[in-house]
């Protein structure tokens, strides 16, 4: 992804409200100055647009994959989303099977926790973001049961945050350690540096930059 694409992308995000600045409570407890609220991809035009995103990302990182998989519930339209825009680009159009899991069992009917393509080959995990990495570690147990490969994880925003408590902080953050835990890439949409570049170059941002600034020194991964 080019680094036009990408600002375009948090620029989009900021539009569509989905990127928000002010003071968040995040998932670890930290109090974030920005939040990252995939739902609010919430209409077919703007979803249609993110789907666009994904799949530039996932052509750009010219990584091999046979299929995606969205893990429930956010992943679900995001696998949707992306193989729509697969199928309609523009230069490398291709027909993609995708498959998503329900987080309950279905009891009646065709059954199970699993909808969608048969789960085989190269499997592509997308979703929104990752913060302590359980979806990727669940999505991965179910294609690996599925005798297919996890390929790589497709997510929109890595957030670049050091895990672990303040006065333990680990040396990586959550998507360092899924690429170490499963040797699989982690691609991203775009990244603290891409905000951080937004909060530069807009003025409408200006208010917010020194708390980014701030919460990145603090928590951000270095180097
Ligand atoms: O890395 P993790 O600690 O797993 O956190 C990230 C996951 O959490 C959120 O989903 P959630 O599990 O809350 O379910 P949802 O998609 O139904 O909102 C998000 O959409 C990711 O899937
Ligand atoms: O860390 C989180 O919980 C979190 C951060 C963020 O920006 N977006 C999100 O959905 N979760």
């Amino acid at each position: 992804m080019s680094s036009q694409n990408r600002l375009d992308f948090v620029r989009f995000a900021s539009q569509e409200g989905v990127l928000r600045f002010g003071e968040f409570k995040v998932k670890s407890g930290r109090i974030s100055p920005y939040f990252f609220n995939a739902g609010l991809f919430n209409s077919g035009r703007s979803v249609g647009t993110l789907g666009q995103f994904y799949a530039q990302a996932l052509l750009d990182s010219s990584h091999d994959f046979d299929m995606l998989f969205g893990p429930a519930y956010k992943g679900i339209p995001l696998a949707a989303a992306t193989t729509i825009a697969l199928a309609n680009h523009d230069a490398d159009a291709r027909d993609v099977p995708f498959a998503f899991n329900r987080k309950e069992a279905k009891a009646h009917g065709e059954g199970g926790t699993l909808v969608g393509a048969p789960l085989q080959g190269r499997v592509v995990i997308i979703d929104d973001v990752i913060t302590a990495g359980t979806s990727v570690r669940e999505s991965v147990e179910i294609i690996r049961a599925a005798g297919a490969t996890p390929a790589a994880v497709l997510i929109a925003l890595d957030r670049m945050e050091r895990a672990g408590a303040d006065d333990a902080l680990s040396a990586h953050s959550a998507v360092q350690d899924v690429q170490q835990k499963y040797g699989m890439p982690v691609i991203s949409i775009a990244s603290l540096d891409d905000i951080m570049q937004l909060l530069d170059e807009d003025a409408t941002f200006a208010q917010y930059q020194s708390a980014v600034s701030a919460y990145r020194d603090r928590y951000g991964i270095k180097g």
